[in-house]
């Protein structure tokens, strides 16, 4: 394993804030990072990069700890952004990649590439302070992996980007996960850890509730949606056992039910009230999962 947390707990006096987590990265992997504000996402993040000491427990970056002495080989893109406002934008980027031992010609030259790829040439000479929140962020992320890490830790990288500028982002992070980078990330959305991981967990109050790739989080929660369009009135089905959830849909419902049977009753009762028009069995969303985990949506 590449990342290796283990058995790690955070107090801050007498409040614990990372409660005995352990928790494994491949190497090339991405693993996505969810659980509601202030379940512990940063504090974990902050002890995997030694900017806080662990409590009990450790994390090993293959092997070891990690120490100011692995800054060539290690992004972080932290929440509270940490760029030098004041500076330029171009000589910023190549500032923090020559602190991370990379060569000046070099720096300068990925910067421009990185900053032309996030359509943003333009600012090179402007100070960071002058740029709009979207394209600061854009900033964060060229600062973070400029120097090519090994590992990259990015506490919600998406926050504040219009959807284009998601888009961008993503395909830059799944590019440079194809380069052979181990990436961990936060996210308040669902979607996007579904989208571009292989594994993921769930904090929740300091804890890890769910952990696994995303294929058998889903399996084990069992429970699947069906999808069902018809013109009759199907509102009558809500009531068959095993059907857990009913959200009703233009011409048609979402039902979610216990286990994969009940989606053939729910199809045999259909039939009987009309013709079906469509019939889906889905897997579960991983929202749907995490509401049922954590008990609240504002992952
Ligand atoms: N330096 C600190 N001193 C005291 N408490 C802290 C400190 N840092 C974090 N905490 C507390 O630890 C808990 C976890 O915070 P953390 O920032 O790790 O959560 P998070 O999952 O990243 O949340 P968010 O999604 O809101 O960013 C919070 O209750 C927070 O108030």
């Amino acid at each position: 394993m590449s990342l290796s947390i283990s058995k790690a707990t955070k107090k801050f006096g007498d409040f614990t804030a990372v409660d005995d987590i352990s928790l494994d990265v491949s190497e090339g992997q991405m693993h996505g990072f969810l659980g509601a504000n202030g379940a512990g996402k940063t504090t974990t993040f902050r002890m995997a990069l030694g900017l806080l000491a662990p409590t009990a427990g450790e994390v090993l970056w293959k092997g070891r700890s990690i120490s100011y002495a692995d800054s060539p080989y290690i992004g972080y893109l932290p929440e509270e952004r940490g760029l030098y406002p004041k500076m330029k934008v171009q000589e910023q980027l190549v500032y923090l990649a020559r602190l991370r031992r990379m060569d000046k010609k070099q720096a300068e030259l990925g910067a421009q590439e990185w900053l032309e790829r996030f359509e943003v040439p333009h600012y090179a000479n402007k100070k960071v302070e002058e740029l709009s929140k979207g394209n600061q962020q854009k900033i964060q992320l060229i600062a973070s992996l400029l120097h090519k890490p090994e590992l990259l830790i990015l506490d919600e990288p998406f926050s504040g980007l219009d959807p284009v500028n998601v888009e961008m982002l993503k395909r830059a992070i799944l590019d440079f996960q194809q380069q052979g980078a181990t990436i961990v990330f936060s996210s308040h959305r669902m979607d996007h850890v579904e989208e571009l991981c292989d594994n993921m967990s769930i904090l929740d109050k300091g804890k890890l509730i769910v952990h696994g790739s995303i294929r058998d989080v889903k399996r084990s929660f069992g429970k699947q949606n069906v999808r069902l369009y018809s013109d009759a009135d199907i509102t009558l089905l809500a009531g068959l056992p095993g059907i857990e959830k009913f959200t009703p849909q233009r011409s048609g419902a979402v039902f979610r039910i216990a286990d994969e049977s009940v989606g053939q009753l729910l199809l045999t009762e259909a039939l009987k009230l009309g013709p079906v028009r469509q019939f889906a069995l889905e897997e579960p969303t991983l929202e749907e999962i995490f509401i049922e985990k954590v008990g609240r949506t504002d992952a």
